[in-house]
């Protein structure tokens, strides 16, 4: 059975809250367009007006036998009149389509800006990602709320004027007409609310469904992933998951379009009762009632009109509500609270309080999805200049913990100093300064390869400064065998001109990459993983060089590395189980022993019970 998730706590912000944010946004940034809006208003109310006008005007002079110069300047006025008022609209029309497309994209570039700026927990997690793609709803098409609030308000906003003056007509008939039109017309609306909230928290089943689906086209045409799905045949898994995934997106679309279906009946059932009896009373009002025929002509109009009006609000409510169920999504993923300090933060170590020095005090640390904690009570002191390591098996919380220490994350209990001063005071931007980071996952630019690693406009690169980290980091020989040199580009699937590098060499670049930006504290999460045994051990000859008068933390589990770091941390189970250098811990004959002896087992001479030395 599919699952479904229809019930969800109520919207943060209400219908009404949404219309003025979104109005009040129009007004801020394009007053012109608000002023054009307006025009449309009193043009789409005017124009119906005089279009019952004109015949009560005309069958009246008829009737009174006036001349024919009479009767053309009864009618002049109310002719030129419409002209003139469509003229208006249709001007204005052409200049708001152009002036729309502007303003939704205004808040696609806030969302951007957003996503791009916001504190990497609120985007790190999967429910992070489906706030992104909800709030992207409300501004990736014509159709998107930030879009259709824009033609919503005018028709609203015309119809309750149209509303207002159709009713001072006919309650001059009969005051129990506008009474039953009112009734019917609230039926419509609630019925309509609620198919609106139910396909709004449908989206709740709809979003996970399209994050997988985009997933899916996004590899299918990703070159990375073309060889192990050819290789493992993933092609039959991806088209597998493909196919379900449709289906359960279509089981749900159904739904939305089951609700609507009966919301459109009931609809049609009420427009036909309405209209019955008020065009009935009509009839009966000329016959029995003595209403005159220029009377009669207007009232039809007008309560034909009322009807429109009416029907127009009850969708424009409708519209409203849906406009504004996916501006909360958007409200929520651009109000998303940030923790990190974004204000101005204390100075950073000057020159001479270099290397830093890190301390965490009970720091504890759970994931917002996770029930339990990743980091618990962590209290570790890293010395000026220190080379630490940090061992541990999978997924003991190593990242984990060098993600809080650089900042990507806050810490749920407990605190990170740097220099002794806590971590927070810091302003956001220039803490992450300090820290030249590598991590397990690799992010290139469709740039140049001096672009990727400087990351900075040609003119500013330090030309000098990229040929020593290309050296220090190994990929100089490479860089050298290109004809392009450093000025090659990456990222095949952008340009036909770019290469790709190997997995090793794009971890070189990586490493590069953090030696230039040269911040004072560097973190290496396995940088050495996809490197050959002699480049990793090149690596490992220039560590002293590389972390030169910086502190330093390496993760690797490859156990050897680890022994010129001045000191070792294990990490089991959330906390730090052993600390000391190599030998201390092999004294202690404890879990890191363990780890190194079954890894150096397969390098020791005599497996097989045959001695290669
Ligand atoms: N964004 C996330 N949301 C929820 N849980 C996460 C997230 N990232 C990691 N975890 C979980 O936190 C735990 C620690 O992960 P972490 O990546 O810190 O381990 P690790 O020691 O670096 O592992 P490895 O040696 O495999 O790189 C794991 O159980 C992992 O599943």
């Amino acid at each position: 059975m599919i699952d479904t998730n229809t019930r969800k706590s109520k919207p943060k912000y209400s219908t009404w809250e949404n219309t003025i944010y979104l109005l009040k946004n129009i007004w801020r940034w394009d007053k012109l367009l608000f002023l054009l809006s307006a025009i449309q208003v009193l043009a789409k109310v005017c124009i119906p007006l005089l279009e019952i006008y004109l015949p009560k005007v005309l069958v009246d002079s008829v009737l009174e036998k006036v001349s024919p110069l009479q009767l053309i300047g009864n009618l002049f006025s109310p002719i030129i009149g419409i002209i003139i008022l469509n003229i208006i609209l249709k001007a204005s029309s052409s200049n708001i389509l152009g002036k729309k497309i502007f303003h939704r994209m205004k808040y696609s570039i806030l969302q951007m800006d957003k996503a791009i700026d916001t504190d990497f927990e609120n985007i790190d997690g999967p429910k992070g990602q489906e706030k992104f793609i909800k709030a992207s709803m409300a501004t990736n098409s014509n159709s998107s709320a930030t879009e259709e609030i824009i033609d919503t308000s005018i028709e609203f906003f015309s119809n309750i004027l149209g509303f207002i003056l159709y009713t001072g007509i006919i309650s001059t008939i009969h005051p129990l007409i506008i009474i039953f039109i009112i009734i019917s017309s609230f039926v419509n609306y609630f019925i309509g609310k609620y198919v609106n909230n139910y396909e709004h928290k449908n989206k709740d089943n709809l979003a996970p469904i399209e994050k997988k689906l985009r997933y899916i086209r996004y590899k299918t045409g990703d070159f990375q992933s073309a060889k192990d799905m050819r290789l493992y045949n993933m092609s039959s898994w991806f088209q597998g998951m493909y196919d379900k995934l449709l289906k359960k997106r279509i089981y749900f679309q159904k739904k939305n379009i089951l609700h609507r279906y009966f919301a459109n009946i009931v609809d049609g059932i009420l427009i036909l009762l309405r209209d019955g009896i008020t065009y009935g009373f009509l009839i009966y009002s000329v016959l029995y009632k003595n209403m005159n025929i220029g009377n009669f002509v207007l009232y039809f109009g007008a309560v034909s009109g009322i009807s429109t009006w009416l029907s127009g609000i009850v969708k424009n409510l409708n519209s409203l509500n849906a406009i504004s169920l996916q501006n909360n999504d958007s409200r929520e993923f651009l109000e998303m609270e940030d923790n990190m300090n974004r204000g101005i933060g204390i100075d950073l170590p000057k020159s001479y309080e270099l290397p830093c020095d890190i301390e965490l005090r009970n720091l504890y640390y759970k994931y917002p999805e996770s029930k339990d904690y990743t980091i618990k009570n962590i209290n570790l002191h890293i010395k000026k200049g220190e080379k630490l390591a940090l061992v541990g098996v999978n997924g003991a919380g190593k990242t984990t913990l060098v993600k809080l220490i650089c900042g990507l994350y806050t810490p749920t209990k407990g605190e990170i100093y740097i220099n002794g001063k806590k971590s927070t005071l810091y302003n956001r931007d220039e803490y992450y300064t300090m820290f030249s980071v590598v991590f397990q996952d690799i992010y290139l630019l469709p740039i140049s390869i001096e672009k990727n690693i400087a990351l900075q406009p040609e003119e500013d690169i330090d030309n000098g400064k990229i040929d020593k980290v290309l050296n220090l980091s190994g990929l100089m020989g490479k860089i050298n065998s290109l004809p392009e040199g450093k000025k090659t580009l990456l990222v095949k699937s952008i340009s036909d001109k770019a290469i790709e590098l190997s997995g090793g060499e794009m971890q070189k670049l990586m490493l590069a990459r953090a030696l230039y930006k040269n911040g004072p504290i560097i973190i290496l999460d396995e940088p050495t993983a996809a490197l050959d045994p002699i480049a990793e051990n090149e690596i490992y000859k220039k560590y002293d060089e590389l972390t030169e008068n910086h502190t330093s933390i390496f993760i690797s589990h490859r156990l050897s590395s680890t022994r010129f770091c001045d000191r070792i941390v294990f990490i089991e189970d959330e906390k730090i189980i052993e600390e000391g250098n190599h030998y201390d811990l092999m004294k202690m004959d404890g879990k890191y022993r363990k780890m190194y002896d079954t890894q150096s087992y397969y390098y020791k001479n005599d497996i097989g019970g045959e001695n290669y030395a």
